[in-house]
């Protein structure tokens, strides 16, 4: 796929090959005396946010320390040899799968660079819309990029930023950047986080032996036994600084002009582990909303309620007790094989898909089954599933989506593929969409039933309460790679056919 955020006429940058991205997750630790496991345990519980590669970065007091690997977090930083070259009392690491910039080593997160006042190292989830235009006019003055990720952009900003301490060349940066972030920088005596403006990524505050934590959801939190603080708040920015007696002091700020808060719906539908808590709301409370939402909206007569797991589990859960239907494991995933939204290539994403999957045939043959999933992206599961369990007996096969079409791209920090690859885009109508995916009928979740199950409250059109764009187009923030547009130009642009 060509990533969105490439100019198509212009090679020099064109990053990125034919692929699919998805999230990132990040942690941080200050002042532990087991700064690096405590991350490595962190990113293992963020781990289904990004599978392509892991590193953490530490600070012993004297210098940095750097360990990336491509690959899952289990497969590397179990290793006692591997945890004790990041010594320190700070650590901060990253999970990636990529937004911008190949997968490769070069660009694995944690990045580092050597300033004039100290190292400085930075994690980031999400995705610039501005990173490229940036990349560019720095490239243009001199600079000598490292890596092919947004995120190195922020860099080089902190680099020639005028003020004089890093926090606030950190700020100055991190205002030039537009798009959807949550980051973590580290000096050698601070661990800073920041969120973007409209806290589209989430970021939360915990704390540990009184050592404050950043990391992408609570589930990290939880892992380590750590109570959870806070959210950091949209476009917040929170600097810790170990102090000369040894104390950690604690700072607050807010540079970015005040403006509502609309984190990301798919955080809810998909990506967020079910026991995370984001901004307040628990995921699989939202996700079974969801699915008893659904099953107000788009009835069924069945026998079986089956979730194409594991997405799609919670929701069946709130579709079976609303509908009174019984709830049954009619589809067993093998666990050893990865989440398929998030493979590289859409011929290893089949490959995968028929791998998770089987039916439970003594639950489904000769039922009327109704499948519940979360999400249709491609179709690539439904195709396959249907399928599946019509070979395995059953006499109806219905489908019901725990979400609404999807219809437009991302460029927050979640890949989703090019407009035309989308199913929604593919069918004029449902019946003819139904009809490709072999189903007796097929249904999707409204933008308001999902609004109620996630805020408790219908989208509010005139000031929408999240980030939807998948949905609904309404992109929150300017898209100036996408647009060629800068900042100073005026205001957010909507160049994708509306849903509908
Ligand atoms: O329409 P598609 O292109 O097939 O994509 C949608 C599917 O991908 C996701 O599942 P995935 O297997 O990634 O993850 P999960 O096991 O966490 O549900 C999602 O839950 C849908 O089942
Ligand atoms: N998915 C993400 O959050 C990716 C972060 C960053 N844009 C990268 O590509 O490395």
């Amino acid at each position: 796929m060509e990533s969105p955020l490439n100019h198509p006429n212009d090679d020099r940058f064109d990053l990125d090959g034919d692929t699919l991205h998805e999230e990132c997750g990040v942690f941080g630790i200050l002042g532990h005396s087991d700064a690096s496991t405590l991350t490595a345990l962190g990113l293992h519980a963020l781990q289904h946010r990004g599978q392509e590669a892991a590193g953490i970065v530490s600070f012993d007091g004297r210098q940095f320390y750097a360990e990336k690997r491509m690959g899952l977090v289990g497969d590397h930083y179990t290793d006692p040899a591997l945890l004790a070259k990041l010594p320190g009392t700070m650590a901060m690491g990253h999970t990636r799968y990529s937004t911008t910039g190949e997968v490769a080593l070069r660009n694995v997160q944690p990045l580092f660079a050597e300033l004039g006042d100290g190292g400085i190292a930075i994690a980031h989830n999400g995705n610039f819309t501005n990173g490229l235009t940036l990349r560019r006019q720095i490239i243009a003055t001199g600079a000598i990029c490292q890596s092919t990720s947004d995120t190195e952009v922020v860099l080089h900003l902190v680099a020639r930023s005028r003020h004089s301490s890093t926090t606030d060349r950190f700020i100055d940066a991190i205002r030039q950047m537009e798009g959807g972030y949550a980051m973590l920088a580290m000096t050698r005596t601070k661990l800073i986080a920041a969120r973007d403006p409209i806290g589209i990524r989430p970021l939360v505050m915990g704390e540990l032996d009184g050592k404050p934590i950043f990391c992408s959801e609570t589930c990290a939190l939880d892992m380590i036994g750590a109570k959870y603080i806070r959210d950091v708040e949209n476009g917040e920015v929170v600097i810790c600084e170990t102090q000369p007696d040894g104390s950690i002091s604690i700072e607050a700020r807010k540079p970015a002009r005040p403006t509502p808060e609309r984190p990301c719906l798919f955080e809810y539908v998909y990506f967020a582990r079910p026991d995370s808590v984001v901004s307040g709301r628990s995921v699989y409370g939202a996700r079974k909303r969801m699915g008893m939402n659904l099953a107000k909206e788009a009835p069924v007569d069945a026998d079986v309620v089956v979730p194409v797991p594991d997405g799609g589990t919670p929701a069946a859960i709130g579709y079976a007790q609303a509908s009174g239907i019984p709830f049954e494991l009619g589809i067993i995933r093998n666990h050893y094989v990865g989440r398929t939204f998030i493979e590289p290539t859409q011929s290893i994403r089949a490959f995968g898909v028929k791998l998770k999957h089987s039916a439970n045939r003594a639950e489904i043959a000769g039922k009327r089954v109704v499948l519940i999933d979360d999400s249709i992206v491609r179709g690539t599961t439904s195709l396959k599933i249907v399928q599946m369990i019509r070979d395995a007996g059953a006499t109806e096969v219905h489908i019901r989506v725990a979400s609404p079409m999807i219809y437009h791209s991302d460029y927050y920090g979640i890949d989703t593929p090019d407009p035309e690859m989308l199913l929604a885009n593919q069918h004029e109508t449902l019946e003819s969409m139904c009809k490709f995916i072999g189903a007796d009928s097929l249904e999707f979740l409204s933008i308001d039933g999902l609004y109620e199950a996630v805020g408790g409250e219908k989208r509010n059109d005139q000031a929408p309460q999240f980030t939807d764009h998948y949905f609904t187009g309404d992109y929150p923030t300017q898209l100036t790679d996408l647009t060629g547009r800068d900042k100073n130009e005026p205001k957010k642009v909507s160049l994708l056919k509306e849903a509908g």
